[in-house]
């Protein structure tokens, strides 16, 4: 079995599916996690985000670890995943994720997984897992999103709702809902209401 959950920038994607994949007793991939490890490796190299050709041969390293708790990314045993929330590499991530062989990497990473399996990003339902059998799509207002991640990052709240709102205009080519998934709106519920949520349309 494959769950999809994608939505936009802060709608609650990675916390639900690990709450989600836990009641399930199944991992989580968290493909947003892979496209910010190529964006960290690429600024650490000083390189330009939009150039293909300099950021593939970074990533020969590259594992992503899923589990249900939380997924680790590793680059040749180094453990990035502490890294990959900055606000540095917020700003260059929709550079890195409009790049096809940045996109055909993460999507070969993912489909090498053995199902069953909860998987969480943008395109998850639409492209790379479309035969999934339970798909689910998540958002909030940016007011809201911007609310929730001002717990995580230094930046004040109006800072933070620009900077998302400036990403989802970005990364909108790969965001569409596929058209067999359930929209929710999470902004009027608890994190463990979305949870509950999905788990009933899944039984
Ligand atoms: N329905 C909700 N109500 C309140 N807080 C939530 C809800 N969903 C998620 N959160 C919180 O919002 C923050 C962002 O969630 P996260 O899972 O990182 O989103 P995404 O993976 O979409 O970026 C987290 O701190 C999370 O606990
Ligand atoms: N399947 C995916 C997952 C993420 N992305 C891109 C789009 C996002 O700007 C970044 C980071 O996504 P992530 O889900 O980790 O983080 P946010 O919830 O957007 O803060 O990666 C994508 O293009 N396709």
């Amino acid at each position: 079995m494959i769950v999809t959950i994608d939505g936009v920038a802060a709608s609650g994607k990675s916390s639900v599916s690990s709450g989600v994949a836990q009641a399930l007793g199944v991992p989580y991939v968290s493909s947003g996690l892979l496209y910010r490890a190529v964006t960290l490796l690429g600024l650490n190299a000083g390189a330009d985000l939009a150039d293909a050709a300099t950021l593939l041969p970074l990533l020969s390293g590259v594992r992503l670890e899923p589990l249900a708790s939380g997924n680790r990314v590793w680059n040749a045993g180094a453990d990035l995943t502490a890294d990959l929330h900055s606000t540095r590499v917020d700003a260059g991530v929709s550079t890195v994720a409009a790049i096809p062989q940045i996109r055909q990497w993460v999507d070969d990473q993912l489909r090498a997984l053995p199902a069953p399996l909860v998987a969480e990003g943008r395109d998850m339902g639409t492209n790379v897992f479309p035969y999934a059998q339970h798909k689910f799509y998540l958002t909030a207002s940016p007011r809201v999103r911007a609310e929730r991640r001002a717990k995580e990052r230094p930046e004040d709240i109006p800072a933070i709702e620009a900077a998302l709102t400036e990403r989802d205009r970005q990364d909108t080519t790969q965001s569409a809902p596929a058209p067999d998934a359930r929209v929710i709106d999470t902004g009027p519920l608890t994190l463990q209401g979305v949870i509950d949520t999905i788990l009933e349309h899944l039984r």
